[in-house]
């Protein structure tokens, strides 16, 4: 198969009411008291995570039966499917650590990556009622679903995505709330940052993708399932996302047990220096 195969719009029709419903039972869970375990690696996991990826896997399973899903909780629990050109990443709650903490900064997260690329990418925020998706290879949107019912896509109204230009030595940067660390100090110092927003998740490509901010560095680990969706949107709005040698982050590192290296997500292409 390859993306040529899949009929982009069914896929974006579909997957805004699956990611809905994936938010919908995050939210009830939450609503009934949470217990945090932590996973091998010592990272949070909830009751929640498990039941998005649960209903996020059945209608990948339906729609895309031969397509391999790479999905962060599978993965925990040792299953990791062979992939080739073409698969899903999943990632059905991101931000767990402000999920936990209530900020409401967490993410469902499903994209498609088809030769090392992320071409389809769609991000929900169940407490804020935002959704964000590609609809088109160079096309993402911004939608406000809200929180109460599953709204159809083709019911709710869409705002293009753009990024802006950045001005000249006063970009506005954002960084993890949670993973923040010395070498990201240090970029933001010498890149000509005046503003740093933390943020939590995958929302931060999506306010980029917004025009509302200019930088996301992120120089520590991070997973294929935690950037795919938000590349991909950050992509098709106009941005890239680089790692530190100034090359596109590429996907499928199954040998590297999908890990990102440190990256650099931009609202525009950087100048080279
Ligand atoms: N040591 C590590 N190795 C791999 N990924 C890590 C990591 N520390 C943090 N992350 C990733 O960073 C994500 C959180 O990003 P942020 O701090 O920007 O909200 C987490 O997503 P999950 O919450 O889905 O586990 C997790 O996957
Ligand atoms: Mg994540």
């Amino acid at each position: 198969m390859t993306s040529a195969d899949i009929d982009f719009d069914a896929l974006a029709a579909m997957l805004a009411e699956t990611a809905q419903r994936a938010g919908q039972a995050i939210r009830k869970i939450y609503a009934g008291g949470l217990q945090v375990r932590e996973k091998a690696d010592a990272s949070p996991v909830t009751d929640a995570d498990e039941a998005a990826e649960k209903i996020i896997l059945a209608d990948l399973a339906r729609v895309a039966p031969n397509v391999p899903v790479i999905a962060e909780e599978a993965v925990a629990s040792g299953s990791v499917p062979a992939t080739d050109d073409v698969f899903f990443l999943v990632d059905p709650l991101d931000g767990t650590k402000e999920f936990v903490r209530g900020t409401g900064e967490f993410t469902v997260n499903i994209a498609l990556v088809h030769g090392d690329i992320p071409r389809f990418g769609l991000i929900l925020a169940p407490a804020l009622g935002e959704l964000f998706l590609t609809i088109a290879e160079d096309r993402a949107v911004r939608a406000e679903v809200g929180t109460d019912t599953v709204k159809p896509l083709d019911s709710v109204s869409h705002e293009p995505l753009q990024t802006r230009d950045p001005a000249p030595g006063r970009l506005v940067a954002l960084a993890s709330r949670s993973h923040m660390n010395e070498t990201t100090e240090r970029f933001l110092e010498t890149h000509g940052v005046t503003e740093t927003f933390q943020a939590g998740s995958s929302l931060k490509f999506c306010r980029i993708a917004q025009g509302l901010a200019d930088v996301y560095p992120r120089l520590g680990p991070t997973c294929e399932w935690d950037t795919a969706a938000g590349d991909a949107i950050l992509r098709a709005a106009g941005g890239v996302v680089l790692t530190e040698d100034g090359t596109p982050l590429r996907y499928g590192k199954a040998e590297d047990g999908y890990r990102n290296p440190g990256f650099i997500a931009w609202g525009r292409q950087p100048v080279q220096e």
